[in-house]
């Protein structure tokens, strides 16, 4: 076991690759961010180059370790955390890509969901795998790229070929082993949430050859040892980002529940080790895995469009400059006048999964000004976040004591008021945001030594501040549920 006591944290994400040195207190000691290009070349299409991706990252860690002053010898591992789903495959002997990443936004695959949906419906693999047939996990857009070029398909079998999510490539790349972990492997609709191991018989139906599959790890163990730059580190975490969170969130108890504010938000509530099947519209997850020990499961509720709403206020609409004017236009109001948005900008994710669902704006009329859909436009990600809630007490039977917060929109704090009075439970904010490079350092940190358990982490002495609910708005659900209707079912 190492004696060294710092953990570096890779976050991985969609816009940016970022890390984050945090010593044995979990206190930042060193960071570092870099952002890399999105590829659009066709409508609905969002790709990554993996090189990018491996390029950004590698500097970021040297560029946090210098910042903080440290050498790779001081660190006791590294953890990975990152964006999710978005597909790689590489070439097992020279380590270079042979396409581009096809990243989780992709719609691509819209049609293949359709043809497969034909026979069994879009939950026909949810019983094995706890997700939907939709375009967001990794098996269909391997698929795609098959059908797109069956020579992959050949190389795949003749095990020349490597498929993984950017964990699996960044271990690729800093250890040479292939190996993922089962929160990533849980998102990629190819694993058995029971066994976590990979299903045969949907590897047979979607004809992946399992030549090029990683091996499946717990989150939190022994990856590999780094090789080239990366000499001697021990890679000791990946997770999937929020998982992270809710790891960085201490969310450890089977009923706690955080919520991430991004472009779009996503709610993972820990089930324990017990598996919850969703009938309510949610995915079953794993939440981690710490190695030796079972795997706890999550229901998760991703939401497409939240912070988006507020971006394309700002940048398609123009009503706002920047996005924390919202807090002061949405303050000069005491409700939204009766307006309600939807934000179905691609379709609606959790509970509903309508892709025909469209955008709308309700409940107009000639008093609603600016600042009432500003309103509105917070309120929006208040009542898709009380829906997804609705549906986890449904699943659960578990009321919720309060849900833990993070991400972009959470410094907004009239926002978290009104979370807090829409969903009628007590929001809780961490004074240090950084929860998803916590959650990958805490992983690492329990791998290597530096904390002995989750138990110990509840010991760290963590800032919070709590909003609590103060005035009840049950009485305009009903309303926020009549506008989703009106967004239903607008593609013909
Ligand atoms: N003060 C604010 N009030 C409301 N929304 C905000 C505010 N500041 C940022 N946002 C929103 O938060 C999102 C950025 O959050 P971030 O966690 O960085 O997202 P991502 O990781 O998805 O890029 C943007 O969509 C932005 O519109
Ligand atoms: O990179 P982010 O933060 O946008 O997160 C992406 C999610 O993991 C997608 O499932």
């Amino acid at each position: 076991m190492s004696t060294a006591r710092y953990i570096a944290a890779i976050d991985q994400g969609t816009t940016s690759s970022r890390c984050v040195i945090v010593n044995d207190s979990a206190t930042k000691v060193g960071s570092a961010q870099k952002e890399f290009k999105q590829h659009f070349p066709q409508p609905g299409w969002v790709e990554h180059d993996a090189n990018d991706i491996w390029e950004t990252t590698s500097n970021v860690v040297f560029a946090a370790l210098d910042q903080a002053g440290l050498t790779i010898a001081d660190l006791a591992g590294l953890g990975i955390t990152n964006q999710r789903e978005t597909t790689v495959v590489w070439d097992r002997e020279t380590g270079q890509p042979v396409h581009r990443a096809i990243v989780w936004q992709d719609l691509r695959t819209d049609a293949l969901v359709k043809r497969l949906a034909e026979d069994g419906g879009v939950d026909r693999f949810r019983g094995i795998t706890g997700l939907p047939l939709s375009t967001y996990f990794s098996g269909l857009k391997l698929r795609w790229l098959f059908d797109h070029d069956p020579e992959l398909q050949q190389r795949a079998e003749a095990g020349e070929l490597c498929f993984g999510t950017i964990d699996s490539w960044l271990i690729f790349k800093l250890t040479g082993e292939h190996a993922t972990d089962v929160t990533n492997a849980s998102r990629t609709m190819l694993m058995n949430l029971r066994t976590l191991e990979w299903d045969a018989d949907i590897l047979e139906t979607l004809n992946i050859p399992a030549a090029m599959l990683p091996r499946i790890r717990p989150s939190s163990g022994h990856f590999g040892t780094g090789i080239g730059d990366f000499e001697g580190i021990e890679v000791a975490a990946a997770l999937g980002d929020q998982h992270a969170a809710l790891l960085g969130q201490r969310c450890f108890r089977a009923g706690d529940t955080k919520n991430t504010y991004g472009t779009g938000s996503f709610l993972v509530m820990n089930t324990g080790t017990e598996l919850h099947s969703s009938k309510h519209g949610l995915l079953s997850t794993v939440a981690y895995q710490i190695e030796g020990q079972p795997a706890h499961y999550a229901l998760e509720g991703s939401i497409a469009h939240t912070g988006a709403l507020i971006q394309w206020l700002r940048d398609e609409i123009g009503l706002i400059s920047h996005a924390a004017d919202t807090e002061e236009l949405a303050a000069a109001v005491d409700d939204t006048g009766g307006a309600y948005i939807v934000p179905a900008f691609s379709g609606l994710f959790a509970p509903h999964w309508k892709s025909d669902a469209r955008g709308t704006i309700c409940g107009l009329t000639r008093f609603v000004r600016r600042e009432h859909l500003v309103r509105a436009a917070l309120e929006a990600a208040c009542w898709q976040t009380r829906d997804v809630i609705e549906a986890m007490t449904a699943d659960t039977g578990t009321a919720l004591d309060a849900l833990y917060v993070d991400g972009g929109m959470t410094v907004n704090e009239l926002f978290l008021q009104l979370q807090a009075d829409i969903a009628g439970v007590p929001v809780v904010r961490p004074a240090n945001p950084e929860t998803t490079v916590l959650g990958a350092a805490y992983a690492a940190g329990i791998a290597t030594g530096v904390w002995d358990s989750l138990e110990a982490l509840e010991e760290l002495d963590i800032e919070t501040q709590t909003w609590e609910p103060k005035s009840d708005r049950d009485a305009d659900y009903p309303q926020w549920k009549k506008a989703v209707t009106k967004s239903d079912g607008w593609v013909e």
